[in-house]
């Protein structure tokens, strides 16, 4: 079947208004607080039409009557006003709007609203908006009363009425008898501080004494400098914040129309945090709390941008994520980063103290930027064996830099390395993916240390005890059977230090993988776990390296040392050994087995019992 446009089935849709604010209310608007925002939107494009119409118009204003007792709220523009034509097609017609190009559809990038449905948002707080007003096109003024269940009524106002009334507009809306609260004096000014504070036209609220209270003020974030920043701006930001602002960065996005300020915050926001941006559309508040205007790891800013280029929502809280948002946000990154690239060439102090602050976010950026890293490098402090440096110190003092890949080893190695050859703790998030990279970025020689290397580079016991150290050894090996440790003795730094632990992090994996495996066995996971083991058990063999998960290193500078390896009673250094060995393992920040705590109590209470000459009691197995 066909149907004709002029054929007589042919029929306009119906509009169910409850259901359209109903619809407003719940799904697209987060509170029925935006009536006040659509007002002042709405008030402010009327005036910007005016001028459009007269160049010579008077200067724009809106004023705002609260409710009172017996007395509806009022809200006045001196706008272009509406002719009764106009009314009757523009604020009768759900979806029409006069802000919107006529040939692309689109909203006019000089008004705030385009949707059409702004108004029907007073619904949400009254259920009748009477619209009275008076076109600057000269017609007689008009009164439009719609209300909530549907219907509207309009009438011309007669020529005495319409000489009584300026041009413009004022809509009036009658308080709920249960909800009267949102056009209230104290809500009313809130509101329209929070929405409208720095509109471009003056917007007054009327006191019940007839005076006004302006609540529009200089948006600081616009125009600033970044050299002298306004007191208002860094008021600004001290209330945003919490605190003063670290720094104060101007950004402007030209092709989007988006300018303002990006706050460093003063402290380091918690691991995942994101900043929100506070955003305004033409300078009415789109929202606190917007996402998505700046790339995620810049966040140790805080933003107040005003934008005229980038669309909005139909609910006006948030901005559509298109190219327009993509690029603004492109390039509000640029310009924090090219902040942090003038900081690191041109002020060394404040960057210090920026870096004292947000090292961690960026070492982040620097990992994958590399004219960044090439400029924050040098300054990075890192942790090293001989104390905390910066990397530039390092390679200046040093020749390069050594550093162990993990915490684990790091600890491990600082514990022999000598103080002239420091080496980096590699093991704090970004730093070995940095420190890799230094090389390129920087023609700094790296070297990874590992701790199997260097206890091989220990000096062995000199020729005339090797003997000796041979036999103390295979001893303190035996002694620690049950817990697969194999003992070496090596020279090394500081001679109070009488035993070291080197635990192969490869090995303990392995043994957590071979238990895994065993309890997976047969299933897919086992399966993996065994390709991996076999994988690494081979490399290990092509490098010729024993697989062993702990090795003791007796300091053989040590007296006590000495002395256990001339001890000849079996009983007195076996004990010895094992306190020994967790000692080392206690040095080394490793948590002890419940075999190495079995261990240590035995050992104390043998050594204990042995001091008071009871052999007969001991506790361990005697050998
Ligand atoms: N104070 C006013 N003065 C003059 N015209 C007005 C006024 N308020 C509303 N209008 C007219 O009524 C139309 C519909 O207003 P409404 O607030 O529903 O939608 P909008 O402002 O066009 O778009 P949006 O839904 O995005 O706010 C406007 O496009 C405008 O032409």
């Amino acid at each position: 079947m066909r149907f004709e446009s002029d054929s007589p089935d042919v029929r306009p849709f119906q509009v169910d208004l409850r259901g359209v604010v109903d619809l407003l209310s719940r799904h697209i608007y987060s509170s029925p607080q935006v009536f006040l925002r659509e007002l002042l939107q709405n008030g402010r494009d009327a005036i910007r039409a005016r001028h459009e119409l007269d160049a010579g118009a008077p200067a724009g204003s809106l004023e705002i009557e609260p409710a009172g007792p017996g007395r509806p709220f009022r809200f006045r523009d001196n706008g272009v006003g509406l002719t009764a034509d106009e009314a009757s097609e523009l604020l009768s017609t759900v979806g029409r709007s006069s802000k919107r190009d006529d040939l692309m559809q689109v909203r006019r990038v000089d008004y705030l609203g385009q949707f059409g449905i702004g108004l029907l948002s007073c619904f949400m707080v009254s259920d009748r908006i009477v619209v009275r007003s008076r076109s600057a096109k000269g017609t007689p003024a008009i009164e439009w009363i719609g209300d909530a269940s549907g219907s509207f009524r309009i009438r011309e106002l007669g020529e005495a009425e319409t000489d009584g009334m300026a041009v413009g507009t004022e809509i009036a809306l009658e308080p709920r008898p249960d909800d009267a609260s949102l056009l209230s004096p104290d809500r009313v000014r809130a509101l329209a501080t929070r929405f409208g504070q720095y509109l471009p036209v003056p917007v007054a609220i009327v006191n019940e004494d007839a005076t006004l209270d302006t609540v529009t003020r200089a948006p600081a974030f616009l125009g600033a400098s970044a050299e002298e920043p306004s007191d208002a701006l860094v008021e600004l930001g001290t209330k945003l914040l919490g605190r003063r602002p670290l720094d104060i960065i101007p950004l402007s996005v030209p092709g989007t129309g988006t300018e303002g300020v990006a706050f460093v915050l003063p402290f380091a926001p918690p691991p995942g945090a994101h900043q929100a941006s506070t955003v305004y559309l033409g300078r009415m508040l789109v929202g606190e709390q917007l996402d998505g205007l700046l790339p995620a790891w810049a966040f140790f800013v805080r933003c107040v941008l005003d934008t005229t280029g980038l669309a909005p929502t139909a609910s006006r809280e948030g901005l559509v994520d298109d190219s327009a948002l993509e690029h603004t946000r492109e390039q509000l990154g640029a310009s924090v980063r090219a902040w942090i690239l003038r900081q690191a060439t041109t002020r060394p102090w404040r960057f210090q103290e920026f870096l004292s602050v947000h090292q961690l976010a960026l070492k982040a950026l620097a990992v994958h930027d590399d004219e960044l890293a090439r400029a924050v490098l040098p300054w990075l402090t890192v942790e090293t064996s001989a104390g905390d440096t910066t990397v530039a110190e390092l390679a200046r003092r040093h020749d390069g830099v050594r550093y162990a890949e993990s915490v684990d080893e790091f600890r491990q190695v600082a514990a022999i390395v000598p103080p002239e050859t420091p080496v980096v703790n590699g093991g704090y998030s970004y730093d070995a993916a940095l420190l890799r990279r230094l090389p390129d970025l920087l023609d700094v020689p790296v070297t990874r240390v590992t701790v199997s290397e260097l206890l091989d580079e220990l000096t062995p016991p000199p020729l005339a005890e090797r003997a000796l150290a041979v036999g103390l050894e295979e001893r303190a090996t035996a002694a620690l059977a049950e817990v697969g440790c194999t003992v070496s003795a090596r020279r090394f730094t500081p001679v109070e230090l009488p035993a070291l632990c080197v635990v192969d992090p490869e090995v303990v994996r392995r043994i957590e993988r071979d238990a895994a495996q065993e309890t997976a066995a047969g299933g897919i996971w086992g399966d993996v776990l065994g390709d991996v083991s076999e994988l690494i058990e081979a490399r290990r063999r092509d490098e010729g390296r024993e697989a062993e998960a702990v090795r003791l290193c007796l300091n053989w500078s040590s007296p006590l040392v000495r002395r256990l390896a001339d001890l000849r009673d079996e009983l007195v250094f076996d004990r010895t050994v094992k306190l020994l060995y967790v000692q080392a393992l206690l040095a080394s920040h490793r948590p002890l087995a419940p075999a190495d705590r079995r261990m240590l109590t035995s050992a104390l209470t043998d050594m204990v019992t042995l001091s008071v000459g009871i052999t007969g009691e001991l506790e361990g197995e005697a050998l």
